[in-house]
């Protein structure tokens, strides 16, 4: 954080795109603490999602180049839809030398982002690819970035500084975004599934929706944390609740004969093969 309070006043940070991601990120910047309002500026297609960040203190535009020219010496989010990135790209060059773009674009790889935003000439400008979650929005976030080699470490320690105030931020090679993209990007909306599947069982067998979706939620959270804090392999956290002839293992074999795995395996291998197609659409 020292990065960013040595920063704070001065630097700009922009993001194009106001939309589920971006809303999250700011969220996430704000509660921590990293960021003020008054540095921040936002920019989307229509004014729909901006007026509530106008009434947070927050500068908005429907101009990107408008958008870019102020952060010429501060940090540009990219938090459009992959389709909408090409018609955007040229614009990023009003950005300059001096700026550090943020793409969270799910299948766009550095190179495609930097071929269609300055030709060639990556080397001249900054540039980290990232992939967040929106469970940023509550502090409860996972971001991975990846980086070119050329990106200097002061370029670097700003990204993962503003990154980190997301959750767990993690550098890895940029090979593996698409894995990431199809565990931790699209892995909330599969939780969400289940808790409304778990919270639809337990409506069946008789209990209230409110108490059942508290129920699920709070489980969920509960084991997630019990692998967090305790260290131990989830099969082992597994073998402790079934019991000998017990409720789990009955219901453990309900999931088997389901699929249960093979459908979270499938989930996350079809995401990711989705992720390369968009990179290359
Ligand atoms: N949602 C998620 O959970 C995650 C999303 N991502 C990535 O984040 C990116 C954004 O996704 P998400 O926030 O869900 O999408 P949304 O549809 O919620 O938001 C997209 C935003 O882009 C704006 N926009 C569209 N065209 C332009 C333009 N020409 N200039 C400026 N802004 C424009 C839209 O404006 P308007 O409001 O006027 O329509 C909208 O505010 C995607 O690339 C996605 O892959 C990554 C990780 C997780
Ligand atoms: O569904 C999508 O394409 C985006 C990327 C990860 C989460 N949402």
């Amino acid at each position: 954080m020292e990065v960013l309070s040595s920063n704070k006043e001065k630097l700009k940070i922009g993001f194009i795109g106001a939309g589920n991601m971006a809303s999250a990120i700011i969220a996430a910047l704000l509660k921590k603490g990293a960021v003020a309002p008054e540095q921040l500026i936002v920019s989307a297609r229509t004014d729909t999602r901006l007026a509530e960040l106008r009434q947070r203190g927050i500068a908005t535009t429907t101009d990107n180049v408008a958008l870019l020219k102020q952060c010429s010496d501060g940090v540009v989010f990219l938090c459009v839809k992959p389709h909408v990135w090409p018609a955007i790209a040229p614009a990023l060059m009003y950005g300059g030398r001096r700026a550090l773009f943020i793409s969270v674009m799910a299948g766009v790889s550095i190179q495609k982002l930097s071929q269609q935003a300055f030709g060639e000439r990556i080397d001249l400008f900054s540039l980290v690819r990232a992939m967040p979650n929106t469970p940023a929005r509550v502090g409860e976030g996972c971001c991975v970035y990846a980086v070119e080699s050329v990106l200097s470490a002061e370029r670097k320690a700003l990204a993962a500084a503003l990154l980190g105030c997301l959750g767990l931020v993690r550098e890895v090679p940029e090979q593996q975004i698409d894995a990431v993209t199809a565990l931790a990007g699209s892995g909330p909306a599969y939780i969400y599934v289940a808790i409304e599947a778990l919270a639809d069982g337990a409506v069946k067998m008789g209990l209230p929706r409110d108490l059942a979706l508290a129920l699920a939620a709070q489980t969920v959270r509960g084991a997630a944390t019990m692998v967090q804090e305790t260290g131990k392999h989830p099969a082992q956290l597994k073998d402790e609740v079934c019991s000998p002839g017990g409720t789990t293992i009955a219901g453990i074999h309900k999931l088997e004969e389901h699929g249960f795995r093979n459908a979270l395996i499938c989930a996350v291998e079809g995401a990711a093969l989705r992720a390369k197609e968009l990179g290359q659409e």
